[in-house]
């Protein structure tokens, strides 16, 4: 058993809609910032390019349920969740760590959690135009992208949540060097 209270350190939670660019920030903070990345597990088949026990521990239905999670959700007709083994194990790494959750898991984390232990970034897109074209650039077929985008928690992560505005640090993510500096900044300001 691992008891939450004992977990210390700095978890940037990153969330935001499908194309907002989370996975893409957590790679920024992960590759340039010393951040460690927490891996979550999930159902969802993998994507081109996407790694078992880097992107995702990618699960089957039967194998999801062997871990012991802090929370987890279903998303887009998958699970995804956040097992206590994984956050400690990236907690205690190097105290900094990066994970990217929806943003029902988001207000879990800050019911179960420390709250000085968190910053929660919601990334924000310019428009939705702009949001498909980024979903197609990754490789993602149309089909997938209209199913997607039509799931009701894509709808509901398509704005920030009220319950999250208080917390909440709102990114554009317009241009990405932009985006960059921002995190670099926001980092700045929270580990100082
Ligand atoms: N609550 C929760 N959400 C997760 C977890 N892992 C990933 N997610 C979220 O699940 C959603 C779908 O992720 P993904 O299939 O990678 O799609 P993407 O948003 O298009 O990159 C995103 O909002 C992720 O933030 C988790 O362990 N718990
Ligand atoms: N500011 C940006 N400008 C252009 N392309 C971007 C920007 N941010 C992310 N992307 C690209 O958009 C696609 C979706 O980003 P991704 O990080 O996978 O989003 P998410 O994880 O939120 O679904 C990726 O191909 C990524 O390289």
């Amino acid at each position: 058993m691992i008891f939450l209270e004992t977990l210390d350190g700095n978890l940037f939670i990153i969330c935001g809609a499908p194309g907002s660019g989370k996975t893409t920030a957590q790679a920024y903070l992960t590759e340039n910032l010393g951040f460690t990345k927490v891996v979550t597990h999930t159902t969802r088949p993998k994507r081109q390019g996407e790694r078992d026990g880097k992107d995702y521990y990618f699960e089957t239905q039967e194998t999801f349920f062997d871990n012991h999670y802090l929370e987890y959700v279903t998303y887009d007709d998958n699970y995804y969740g956040s097992s206590f083994e994984g956050l400690k194990r990236a907690l205690k790494h190097d105290k900094r760590a990066v994970i990217v959750l929806d943003t029902k898991g988001v207000l879990t984390y800050l019911d179960k959690l420390p709250a000085e232990l968190l910053t929660v970034i919601f990334l924000e897109l310019p428009s939705t135009a702009v949001q498909v074209e980024r979903l197609h650039a990754r490789g993602d077929k149309k089909a997938r992208i209209e199913q997607r985008l039509a799931s009701k928690e894509a709808k509901r992560d398509a704005e920030l949540p009220a319950a999250l505005r208080a917390k909440a640090h709102v990114l554009q993510n317009a241009e990405l060097q932009q985006t960059y500096a921002k995190l670099e900044q926001l980092v700045a300001d929270i580990l100082s």
